[in-house]
């Protein structure tokens, strides 16, 4: 059984993102084992570990893009079938920035679901995407290619993408990784809207100092659950200290 957080109803956890007893192994080498966490309803959650803690793979095995063991539904559906719900914005590294695209059609390719390609260039969709790429201040750059542009330039494309699905579940591996403070300032200033227009983001997040004055809750990780829950209870020196295996100040 899912081991709930004291109190809640299940009008409580109506529509919330569970996992139950995740596990993930590479070739015979466990990544993760027996994670369980309970997402809140909305706001941002910023996923923290050490190098090699698990981070990436739990939001693939999440997503179904990595093989697992172990259940994951949003309010009782299956990831497939709640798969309109949610967003991925991937690792920057894991991107090839050489493929032939402007920042447009990026943010175009965000719309494509079962309708298919071509249903994605009406000018309704071409306008909505140019309002995306404004909403993360690159609509001057709308045709420039997508390899031409800085880290922090493209990082806010593919944050653009992701809001292209009007996805309730945004989950992203790194956004904030080696971009600049405006890039920095604009990506967090998007999960804020996001978290006041009732949206859930999940962040793998590396700079601790910022967790607590950015993010809402917290999922400490190393290859299993150290803690989770809202920021003031579980982002702590002693849960630090056992995550990172040094003692952190927060
Ligand atoms: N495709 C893969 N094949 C084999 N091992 C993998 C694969 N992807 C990840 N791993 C291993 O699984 C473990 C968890 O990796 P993962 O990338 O999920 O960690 P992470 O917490 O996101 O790390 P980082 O902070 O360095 O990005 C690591 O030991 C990693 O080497």
């Amino acid at each position: 059984m899912l081991a709930r957080p004291p109190g809640p109803t299940l009008d409580v956890l109506a529509g919330r993102l569970m996992v139950e007893d995740l596990s993930v192994a590479y070739r015979g080498v466990p990544a993760l084992t027996d994670i369980t966490w309970v997402a809140p309803a909305t706001g941002l959650v910023a996923v923290v570990g050490p190098n090699g803690a698990g981070k990436s793979t739990l939001i693939k095995a999440i997503l179904g893009l990595v093989p697992s063991t172990g259940k994951v539904n949003v309010g009782g559906r299956t990831m497939d079938e709640a798969r309109g719900l949610t967003a991925y914005v991937p690792q920057r590294a894991s991107v090839d920035w050489d493929f032939p695209a402007t920042a447009l059609d990026v943010v175009l390719q965000g719309m494509v679901r079962e309708t298919g390609w071509f249903r994605a260039y009406g000018r309704a969709r071409r306008g909505k995407a140019l309002d995306l790429l404004d909403r993360v201040g690159l609509a001057d750059l709308a045709s420039r290619q997508i390899g031409a542009m800085s880290g922090g330039q493209q990082q806010r494309v593919f944050l653009a993408r992701g809001l292209a699905r009007d996805a309730r579940i945004l989950f992203l591996d790194e956004p904030l990784a080696g971009v600049d403070a405006a890039s920095e300032s604009i990506i967090l200033d998007v999960f804020d809207a996001l978290d006041r227009d009732g949206r859930l983001v999940v962040c793998v997040h590396h700079d601790l100092g910022t967790v607590a004055a950015r993010f809402r809750d917290v999922l400490v990780l190393n290859k299993t659950v150290i803690a989770a829950g809202p920021v003031a209870e579980a982002f702590t020196p002693q849960v630090l200290a056992r995550a990172y295996g040094v003692p952190l100040a927060t």
